[in-house]
Formats: C-alpha cells, sequence, structure tokens
C-alpha cells in the first residue's frame, strides 16, 4: 500500500458492471483526495448504489479499476474473496472504507453500545476494552452517548441512523460510504443525520456519499458527480454546478425519475 499523503484515498478509473445484459455501469471514473467529500447524485437506477458497493468489495466488475490509497482492490471476472489471503484482504479494504446503508442494518438483539463494539471485537479482534471506550466516544459525537444501553428499536429512525454512523466511525475506516443515509428518514429526523455528515465532512472525513438530496450534497460536497444511465454526465464543484443552467437540466431529470 502506498502512503503518500498526495495518493488518492479511492481512485475508480473506467469502470464497467453489468447484472448479466443489464449494463449499469458504462466507465465511470472518480477520485475521492484524502479528506474530501464526493457525492454522487442521479436519477433512480443509474448506478449510484452499484458504485458504491463495487468500492467496498460488495460486487465485483468487469472492467476498469479500484485503487484504494494506491493499492489495486479489483477482482476482474473472478468472484470475490475465494483464496484466503483474498478474504483477508475483502476484511482489510472493507475496514478501510466503512460502509452506512440506507437501511441503518442494525443487529437488533444487541444494544446500541454492543452494535457499534461487534464489528471491532469480533472481526477484527480488538481489544474489548478499548473498543468500548471508543464506541462510548463515537456514540456520544454523534449525539446519541445517552442512548449507549438501549435496544435499537426504542430509537428514532434519525437515531438508528446516527447510531449505524458511529458503528462505521469505530472501524476507524480511511473513508466513509454512505447510501442514501437520510432517504428512510422524516425530514426532521433527516436533519439530525445531516448534521453529523456535516460535522464529519467539517473535520476532513474522505467520504462518498450517494444522496438524492441536492441539499446535501451541495452544502458539505468538495466534489459533486451527476450519474446518468451509468455515466458520468456532469461534475465539478458544488459552487459551480449548483445553480447554474446545467444543473437546472439535471435538477430536472432527477424530479422526473425520483424513486
Ligand atoms: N443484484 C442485482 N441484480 C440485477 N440487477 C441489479 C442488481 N442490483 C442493481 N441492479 C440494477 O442495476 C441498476 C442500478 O441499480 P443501483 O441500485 O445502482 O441504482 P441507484 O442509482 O442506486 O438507484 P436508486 O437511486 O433507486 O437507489 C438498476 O437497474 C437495478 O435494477
Amino acid at each position: 500500500m502506498t502512503d503518500s499523503k498526495d495518493t488518492p484515498v479511492i481512485e475508480i478509473r473506467d469502470l464497467h458492471k453489468a447484472y448479466g445484459q443489464l449494463e449499469v455501469l458504462k466507465g465511470v471514473d472518480l477520485v475521492a483526495p484524502r479528506g474530501h467529500v464526493v457525492s454522487l447524485i442521479g436519477s433512480s437506477g443509474s448506478g449510484k448504489s452499484t458504485l458504491l458497493r463495487c468500492c467496498n468489495l460488495l460486487e465485483d466488475s468487469q472492467q476498469g479499476s479500484i485503487r484504494f490509497e494506491g493499492e489495486d482492490v479489483l477482482w476482474k471476472g473472478t468472484g470475490l474473496a475465494r483464496h484466503p489471503a483474498d478474504r483477508m484482504q475483502v476484511t482489510r479494504i472493507r475496514t478501510n472504507l466503512s460502509m452506512v446503508f440506507q437501511q441503518f442494518n442494525l443487529w437488533a438483539h444487541l444494544t446500541i453500545l454492543q452494535n457499534v463494539m461487534e464489528a471491532p471485537v469480533t472481526v477484527l479482534k480488538r481489544d474489548p476494552k478499548e473498543v468500548e471506550e471508543k464506541a462510548r466516544h463515537y456514540l456520544a459525537k454523534v449525539g446519541i452517548g445517552d442512548k449507549a444501553d438501549n435496544w435499537p428499536a426504542q430509537l428514532s429512525g434519525g437515531q438508528q441512523q446516527r447510531a449505524a454512523i458511529a458503528r462505521a466511525l469505530c472501524m476507524e475506516p480511511r473513508a466513509l460510504l454512505f447510501d442514501e443515509p437520510t432517504s428512510a428518514l422524516d425530514p426532521e429526523l433527516e436533519q439530525e443525520v445531516v448534521r453529523v455528515i456535516k460535522a464529519l465532512a467539517d473535520e476532513g472525513r474522505t467520504m462518498l456519499l450517494v444522496t438524492h438530496d441536492m441539499k446535501l450534497a451541495a452544502d458539505c460536497s468538495d466534489h459533486v458527480i451527476f450519474l446518468h444511465q451509468g455515466k458520468i454526465e456532469e461534475q465539478g464543484a458544488p459552487a459551480e454546478l449548483f445553480g447554474n443552467p446545467k444543473t437546472e437540466r439535471l435538477r430536472g431529470f432527477l424530479s422526473a425519475t425520483a424513486a
């Protein structure tokens, strides 16, 4: 692994992905330098989640490259993690590129604290005492330190999503991948999560953010990519993109195809 500070945390080149005959990604490039937030916006079915899942090795792809801190993390057409060495690499990549899903995916039978501690203790074999300290720190950071001993069902949707963010942070990843983190939430709960994401962006965390929320993308991104039918339609800094006529056209097709 290269450790130059100039090496992008995530670098995707000419990525192609198909499910059978359905071509979902048709040559996508994306670069996320350290400390940058890159948002992916696009109509439903444009391939945003698929791109994120390829980064996290939940999907393989047919062509192109994905590099994490200069290291090639793509298996082309061979299936993922068949070899034990590959499995170790998959764990390492998933630890470093921690994913926050739309549907929080908390374990119902574990308390919030246990949910946050689960992967660092059981998968990464870290010391439970140290992990607990970190877990409490991250729960406090996302504003739900007082919910550590509650069950997920006792929390609101916004609180559950914040717990899911704390769980991702507790892996101490090099980058966070957010897949529509606010779309399962009511507007007022959404704002709780938006505040946490903005605070993480202000801290200089590297993040890829898939969102339908133009305002969220505009407020916290260094770079915004509009994906349409598996290709990049437009991209740039929010200040260049938002409010100009090109983006208004994109906003049009977004609202026409919103899920
Ligand atoms: N496992 C799968 N098998 C077959 N087709 C899939 C699979 N996953 C996604 N697709 C298809 O790939 C296309 C892109 O899906 P993807 O979830 O990446 O879109 P998206 O841009 O994230 O959409 P949305 O905004 O609605 O979440 C869609 O046509 C979808 O039906």
